[in-house]
């Protein structure tokens, strides 16, 4: 406002701007009857000021959370401050519509909230000012971000072929698992198993269809293990099971489903229908492994065993 212009004028000027400007603005009592309702609000809302206009906003607007507001509302005209919420608190007030082209991917307005309290002459607050920012360009680019993020983590951790946990992963549980035991003593057997001849259903049929045998081992192996059960890629054609509060006896009843079902199973492929077998070595823990390497190496001596006398079969570390 310059000193030139009469009062009228300017107040026209400032009510143009709060109409216009690019954040909602409201103004209500302490009964929650509209005052003022700005272009903002009637663009996004489809509701008219003239509407609106000392109405009870929530009989307009039931989703708003009534309890919420009013307890903010109370503490902004008692201590006279301003409060602030953000979209990451509570995604929104109104529930408007995205209307962002670019952020489409988002259904609702994301909206950051001031509640402002507006005091008469005589500093009495009798009103109080809502002011809603729309936010959703913000969150919807720190949402992708966060879901690339956990996307990165999870892949790092994971193979990418089978979607099982890769080596480091595994092998830092098989770590994890043995200090469990160190501390609580409590059963746990360890699973190795390895495909047989698989240089051959390569050698024969493709590296791709390779591929497809070492997914279908995944799967299988993954549908007959309880969701406590860890399993891994250990190596090429090479794959480790943590068997928690498991003994040698029910360590050898799993693995001998899985033997099973692999072996009846036929996994077809562009190359043709591949039948397989895998050889298994198992070590329950016990007291004797001086850490988790030399566990895994009982494992690795069973599994050799299990090849070396025949395969397609199960030997037990003693
Ligand atoms: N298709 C495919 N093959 C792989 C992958 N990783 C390792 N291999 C193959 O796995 C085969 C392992 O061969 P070997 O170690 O001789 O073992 P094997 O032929 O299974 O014989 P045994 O284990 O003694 O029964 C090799 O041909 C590797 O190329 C992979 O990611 N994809």
């Amino acid at each position: 406002m310059t000193m030139n212009e009469t009062a009228p004028q300017s107040l026209h000027w400032m009510m143009d701007m709060l109409e216009s400007v690019e954040v909602g603005l409201v103004v209500l009592d302490l009964e929650f009857r509209v005052h003022l309702w700005n272009g903002f609000m009637e663009n996004h809302s489809g509701i008219s000021a003239n509407t609106i206009h000392n109405r009870v906003l929530f009989d307009l607007f039931p989703d708003i959370p009534r309890d919420w507001l009013t307890r903010k509302a109370d503490a902004v005209a008692l201590l006279n401050t301003r409060a602030f919420t953000s979209w990451e608190q509570r995604p929104y007030l109104f529930r408007f519509r995205n209307t962002r082209p670019i952020t489409g991917t988002e259904d609702y307005m994301f909206q950051n909230l001031t509640i402002s309290p507006l005091a008469d002459a005589n500093g009495n607050v009798e009103k109080l000012c809502l002011m809603v920012y729309d936010v959703t360009d913000i969150a919807t680019n720190k949402r992708a971000l966060e879901r690339a993020n956990a996307q990165l983590s999870r892949l790092s951790m994971t193979d990418r072929l089978t979607g099982l946990l890769n080596r480091a992963t595994w092998e830092n549980l098989v770590d994890a698992e043995f200090e469990r035991f160190r501390r609580y003593g409590q059963n746990t057997s360890l699973v190795l198993f390895d495909i047989d001849a698989f240089k051959s259903v390569n050698d024969r049929y493709g590296h791709l269809a390779g591929d497809e045998v070492l997914r279908h081992i995944a799967i299988t192996t993954k549908n007959l293990l309880r969701q406590s059960d860890s399993l891994g890629r250990y190596g090429g054609e090479e794959f480790g099971i943590i068997l928690p509060e498991t003994d040698v006896e029910g360590a050898r009843t799993i693995c001998e489903r899985i033997r099973e079902v692999i072996e009846r199973s036929e996994v077809q492929t562009s190359a043709g229908r591949i039948r397989y077998t895998i050889s298994t070595g198992i070590a329950q823990l016990t007291q004797t492994p001086k850490n988790y390497m030399k566990w895994m190496q009982q494992a690795d001596d069973a599994l050799y065993a299990a090849k070396s006398s025949g395969r397609n079969r199960i030997v037990v570390h003693q």
